[in-house]
């Protein structure tokens, strides 16, 4: 199964859109957003005009009709991981509350003094800074898988570092910084072998190739809405149901009790337990459009059209000896993302030229302070990509980038640019 990247575009309206003075937009500030199809936005639009009403409590028409939309879009989005059902499936606002679920949910339970949590250095800040409280409030060690030279996990030292001790294993599926696929299944049996249990960051992986969640050994899943064509405002968080039953939830209120008396309370069934409150009821249906359009592409027909965006500008900035790039050498598999810097060239300023042609990137930390330090850079520029991306939209960063390096020396003359070289 494949796609035409031209033919995709249709399906995304903004990407029609000019920027800065007339510039046609080039979009490559997916790994942070990505777009949505119209079809997506069809499906918001629609429950507003047609079935809007609040879930579960109401007897009459619009809330059933909305009650039904909303619990189904659960039992899909639990299929696009390969999730049992709606039961092991939580709607969370995005990846960075679901992974505070499971560290609030989870974590506090389990983890107490000689304790540790393993991740690793290339987190995003939504788990690295959640475990380093976690730990902080528990007494618990935070133990980090380190980076080798080609933005890998070293495995001989994850080997070393999850023991006996260690009670969860956190780790990226896919980094946002270096587009490293890691070895996750690997990681998970060696977590499994001394009894650990497994929360995987799929915010960049879900989107951009197939997942599921027994292949992968994950007993946790988080991941984001509007990082898979579908809207903001709401993520999941998959979890093994003997987990989720065993868990106190950490969100308190309606919806998520069954019986409240002034003495005591009881919850109500998965996943509403963990669900408090009125819940992201259009985007939960909005995103099981999106899970539906990207099976249409095919998951595995994304994850190639992004390795092979990536594997070609990877080697175009190879070529120069003016820019530095990150992540695993050409022809390692990557996600469809590239983090560079020109020499010279602040990755601000950079940005800023870019989007003077319409070119839309991300520059600076990418919420990874501490793997910029590994990498012993203050920030970076980072293209990346999705199933509408082009070669031609790639085209026009590399020649942006020339540019942008011709434009160098009167750049480090210039007072507005002087302070602000890398
Ligand atoms: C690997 C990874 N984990 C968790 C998150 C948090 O997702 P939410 O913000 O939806 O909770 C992100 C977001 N990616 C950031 C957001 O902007 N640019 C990025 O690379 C991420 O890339």
């Amino acid at each position: 199964m494949s796609f035409d990247a031209d033919e995709v575009r249709a399906d995304f309206p903004i990407l029609q859109r000019t920027v800065a003075d007339g510039e046609p937009l080039v979009y490559l500030d997916n790994a942070a957003t990505t777009q949505t199809p119209e079809r997506v936005s069809t499906a918001e639009k629609s429950f507003y005009d047609e079935y809007n009403a609040n879930v579960h409590r109401g007897i009459h028409t619009l809330s059933h009709e909305a009650s039904v939309a909303y619990e189904d879009a659960h039992d899909r989005l639990a299929e696009f991981v390969g999730a049992e059902g709606r039961e092991e499936l939580i709607f969370t606002k995005n990846a960075t509350e679901a992974v505070n679920l499971v560290a609030y949910g989870y974590g506090v339970q389990h983890l107490d003094e000689g304790d540790a949590v393993v991740t690793t250095e290339m987190e995003h800040h939504a788990s690295l800074v959640t475990w380093q409280q976690i730990a902080e409030q528990t007494g618990a060690d935070v133990r980090y898988v380190e980076v080798d030279d080609d933005g890998r996990l070293d495995m001989d030292h994850a080997r070393e570092v999850i023991d006996d001790d260690v009670e969860l294993l956190s780790v990226v599926h896919v980094s946002n910084v270096l587009g490293t696929v890691n070895p996750v299944r690997e990681l998970a049996d060696l977590a499994h072998d001394h009894d650990a249990a497994v929360l995987v960051d799929g915010a960049q992986s879900v989107p951009t190739r197939p997942v599921d969640v027994d292949d992968l050994g994950a007993d946790f899943l988080a991941f984001s809405g509007h990082k898979m064509a579908g809207p903001t405002g709401i993520g999941c968080l998959y979890g093994e149901q003997e987990l989720l039953e065993e868990m106190e939830p950490f969100l308190f209120g309606g919806e998520m009790i069954r019986h409240v008396t002034f003495d005591e309370s009881t919850w109500n069934e998965l996943p509403w337990k963990f669900e408090a409150g009125t819940p992201p009821i259009a985007e939960g249906i909005a995103l099981a459009e999106a899970a539906d359009y990207l099976d249409e592409l095919g998951m595995d027909a994304v994850r190639e059209h992004e390795n092979d965006l990536a594997q070609y500008l990877l080697a175009e900035l190879e070529d120069r000896d003016d820019v530095e790039t990150y992540g695993p050498p050409p022809g390692v598999e990557r996600s469809g993302l590239v983090a560079f810097n020109v020499d010279g060239v602040h990755g601000h300023d950079l940005s800023e030229l870019l989007d003077d042609r319409g070119i839309a990137v991300r520059a600076g930390d990418h919420c990874t302070q501490p793997l910029h330090d590994v990498l012993d850079i203050p920030g970076s520029v980072r293209a990346s990509f999705y199933a509408y991306t082009t070669r031609e939209d790639v085209d026009a960063l590399l020649d942006a980038i020339e540019d942008a390096a011709g434009k160098r020396d009167a750049m480090l003359a210039s007072e507005r640019y002087h302070d602000r070289i890398l």
